[in-house]
């Protein structure tokens, strides 16, 4: 009979050739054996075309961990490689299915691997549809065992190719079978922010529209479109970052406490949220959006190209790789509360923080000093430092009786800087469990689909933007500034 909690499993990662397995899968399978998550009985297959033998793969197993810098116990390396399996195959044809049954088979007997299979689609998403279906109809999916699948982004490109996509997925796994990845949710610091808000009593009856001004999300980085101009040509930050990782964050911020901390009713929670979300008419667009693209300029003292100069990209290109926004959430908790989100790319600073900004005090007791008191702020560091900082007043040194701004941090600079490696190891983790909470369900994704595609059609009918309109290095452009400034607001530092 299936048991849903065995953790024993073969591993197939179809794309093991790829960027994304050796950048992230391979340290984190590696993580998870050193910790002992994966017990002794597991096997990992990795599928692509290139006529790779088991060694080549090992090799570059071994050779990604050495690039990544993953601290390797020379004693078990060994033991941790010889798990690892190639098979050369085309997703794309059906015999394929059965050499690669076979290899489970083999190494189930091997390794005494109940028939537990997680099926993980590192490739491009036009091969996702084809791939689950295959994988039912050549009988990989079992009864015996559980059947898993981890699909990667981008989980369609809109609405309808996303509901297209779910369908064909959904022919041959349920839904609980699917662990879609919006890999923000393995970060530590955004797993935490359930827990600020619902282990600490001092800030659970603050968090409403009583207390509150307002929510600022900002997710910028200072890398280009590097290799991925094709792709990110056709997205855009929009759909590349909103529609997941920032609309997410905005689910986890918002939503009510559930009434359990299980995946159903946390999921459940996250939903209503994203359902509240004040959708954005054509005509109101520019009123809540802005977008921008990067031209040249200097990024931490190096000079570089503008996006329409990027490897891959149109150089009459309208692609945003900015996005600020202002979203509303039209329930009792939040209305009137702006939730402000940016993102882009070749910006100032490498940085993912959340800045929850309380009210004003109702009077201000030292007004004769002509200084407003600063207002208090939550700040939520996601990357690359973890942590929290509480902004309070105090009183300044210096016997002028005036307040000044008191940082109370907690902070810690995450392992490597960027975070993902953890955020991969902990997601492969709970699937590996069966602990789909830190995925994405069908129904958040088809709502933050619906959210993000009005805002898409309406620049869509717009004539072409004035592009570029930031200097890469900078904080965007500045209508980014006029969004908050019309309501009174204005971006925190991200240094703070
Ligand atoms: N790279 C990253 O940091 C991130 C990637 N992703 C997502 O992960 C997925 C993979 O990305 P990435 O690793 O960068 O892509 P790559 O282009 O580096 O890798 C694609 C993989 O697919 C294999 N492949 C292509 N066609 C076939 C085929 N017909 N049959 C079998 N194998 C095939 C390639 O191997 P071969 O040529 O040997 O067949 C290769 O292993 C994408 O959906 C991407 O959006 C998401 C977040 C981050
Ligand atoms: O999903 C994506 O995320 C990365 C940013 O991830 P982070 O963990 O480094 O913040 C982004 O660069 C990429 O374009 C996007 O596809």
């Amino acid at each position: 009979m299936t048991n849903r909690n065995e953790t024993s499993c073969t591993i197939v990662i179809f794309g093991a050739t790829g960027d994304l397995a050796k950048r992230k899968l391979f340290p984190s399978i590696y993580n998870l054996f050193a910790k002992g998550e994966l017990g002794p009985n597991f096997a990992v297959i990795g599928a692509a075309r290139r006529n790779w033998s088991h060694e080549t793969l090992r090799e570059n197993v071994k050779k990604s961990l050495d690039e990544s810098k993953t601290e390797i116990n020379e004693d078990h390396l060994d033991d941790f490689l010889a798990h690892f399996h190639y098979i050369s195959l085309d997703v794309t044809s059906k015999e394929s299915y059965q050499n690669l049954n076979r290899l489970i088979n083999d190494l189930e007997g091997e390794f005494n691997i109940p028939c537990n299979r997680m099926f993980y689609l590192a490739m491009a998403p036009q091969f996702f549809g084809p791939i689950a279906s295959y994988l039912k109809s050549e009988g990989l999916t079992n009864e015996t065992g559980w059947n898993r699948l981890m699909i990667e982004k981008p989980f369609g490109h809109d609405l309808p190719s996303a509901r297209q996509l779910n369908n064909e997925i959904r022919e041959a796994f349920r839904e609980d079978e699917i662990y879609r990845i919006d890999h923000y949710l393995g970060k530590e610091m955004v797993q935490n922010i359930e827990v600020i808000r619902f282990a600490n009593a001092i800030f659970e009856p603050l968090w409403n529209n009583r207390h509150i001004s307002n929510i600022q999300i900002t997710s910028s980085e200072t890398l280009g479109v590097e290799e991925r101009g094709g792709y990110y040509d056709k997205s855009g930050a929009l759909r590349d970052m909103v529609q997941n990782h920032m609309l997410q964050m905005v689910a986890l911020l918002a939503m009510e406490p559930p009434i359990r901390l299980t995946t159903e009713e946390i999921r459940s929670e996250k939903i209503k949220a994203l359902r509240a979300l004040r959708p954005v008419s054509g005509d109101q667009v520019d009123e809540y959006f802005v977008r921008g693209q990067y031209g040249p300029g200097n990024v931490k003292g190096n000079e570089v190209p503008g996006y329409r100069s990027e490897p891959n990209v149109d150089p009459d290109s309208n692609t945003e790789t900015f996005v600020a926004g202002k979203l509303l959430i039209d329930n009792f908790r939040w209305a009137g509360v702006p939730f402000y989100i940016r993102t882009g790319k070749r910006m100032a600073e490498k940085s993912t923080k959340i800045a929850i900004q309380f009210k004003e005090m109702p009077m201000n007791l030292y007004y004769k000093t002509d200084e407003d008191v600063h207002p208090n702020l939550l700040v939520i560091h996601i990357q690359p430092e973890e942590g929290i900082s509480l902004i309070l007043n105090g009183e300044k040194l210096d016997l002028s009786g005036q307040t000044t701004p008191v940082k109370l941090d907690y902070a810690h600079t995450s392992t490597d800087k960027l975070n993902t490696p953890e955020a991969y190891e902990k997601l492969l983790n709970d699937a590996i469990k069966g602990d789909a909470t830190n995925f994405t369900h069908w129904d958040e994704v088809a709502l933050s689909w619906k959210y993000v595609d009005e805002i898409f059609n309406a620049w869509q009918q717009k004539k072409a933007a004035q592009f570029p309109n930031y200097e890469a290095g900078s904080l965007g452009p500045k209508e980014s500034e006029h969004l908050l400034a019309q309501d009174g607001f204005h971006w925190w530092p991200l240094d703070w």
